[in-house]
């Protein structure tokens, strides 16, 4: 709408009247009652993105009590984000959520065979020369991006300007200053390529691209072990002595973090492994200080 309301002609007669022909006879010419009723559209529409902001932001605050992961899905319209979304929820995630039984309807609470866990946030498609006021229009879901711990650049590598479409969605990501946050490239829609060889073998040669279908699930496995490794390098290394009254805090160790070793002590459960940040923050009352260094 703020695109068009400049190059406005008389293409809102219409709106007049859905407005029950109040706004005639005031003197108005025709294009100035279509601005008029535009623009009050336009702040309609403006209150109602500010509140979708808010509620995101509580989710959000809400969220970040827990330490579970979160992974935001990010790529040209088009890509397979959500069908990646679908297919990862669909075979993996626990019927029941306990946690977020409330959650967006874009975020999802993913568990892999091993059990871990992270939630995925399906993001708008970015397209080439996203206006700034689209960009506007879109914050909601692009502040969800920037407090991601991992970004998923889904790309349709069978589409033949997937190299343009990778610049434009960079471009944006570089414009929304989330280049601190680890990424993992998706080639996705390996299926439909002409070469798919040649693509996975192309792949198989980066560490931070990751062969997919998401349509036939194929390369699914192999995305799960890439965000496990994606994940751990954004995890900090803790050794613990939990007390056997604390048995939760174990269960969350394992749910949400890489265990290297346990072992059990008369004082408690010693535990060495990589967890998110906040949550090692949680466990500072029982960390040891030690002299090994964590493996590589
Ligand atoms: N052949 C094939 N088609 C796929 C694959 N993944 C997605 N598609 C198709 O591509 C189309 C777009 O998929 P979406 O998941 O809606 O794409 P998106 O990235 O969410 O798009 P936006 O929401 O517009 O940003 C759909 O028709 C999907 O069925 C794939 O791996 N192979
Ligand atoms: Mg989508």
């Amino acid at each position: 709408m703020e695109y068009q309301l400049p190059r406005l002609t008389k293409m809102w007669t219409h709106l007049e009247r859905q407005s029950g022909g109040q706004v005639k006879g005031m003197g108005e010419k025709q294009i100035e009652v279509d601005k008029r009723i535009l623009r009050t559209q336009i702040g309609v529409l403006k209150k109602e993105l500010e509140t979708v902001r808010k509620h995101r932001k509580q989710y959000r605050n809400r969220r970040t009590a827990v330490p579970v992961p979160v992974i935001s899905l990010v790529g040209y319209t088009n890509a397979g984000k959500s069908t990646l979304l679908n297919q990862l929820t669909g075979a993996n995630v626990l019927a029941e959520d306990q946690l977020f039984a409330t959650l967006d309807p874009t975020t999802r609470r993913v568990q892999m065979k091993n059990g871990k866990e992270f939630l995925l946030t399906d993001t708008v498609g970015f397209i080439q020369k996203l206006p700034t006021t689209l960009v506007a229009a879109f914050r909601a879901t692009l502040e969800e991006i920037s407090e991601s711990s991992l970004l998923v650049h889904v790309v349709d590598i069978s589409h033949p300007l997937a190299d343009q479409q990778i610049e434009a969605v960079e471009k944006v990501l570089s414009e929304l200053d989330v280049s601190a946050i680890p990424k993992l490239i998706v080639w996705n829609k390996v299926d439909k390529a002409s070469n798919p060889n040649e693509i996975k073998l192309e792949a198989a040669k980066r560490d931070d691209v990751v062969c997919i279908s998401a349509l036939t699930g194929e390369g699914l496995d192999d995305f799960c072990s890439a965000i496990q490794e994606k994940l751990k390098d954004i995890m900090v290394w803790i050794e613990a002595l939990v007390p056997f009254d604390k048995g939760e805090l174990l269960n969350t160790i394992h749910k949400v973090g890489m265990v290297e070793k346990t072992e059990y002590t008369e004082h408690g459960t010693m535990i060495k492994a990589h967890v998110p940040l906040r949550f090692a923050q949680l466990l500072t009352p029982f960390r040891q200080l030690s002299k090994s260094a964590a493996p590589v």
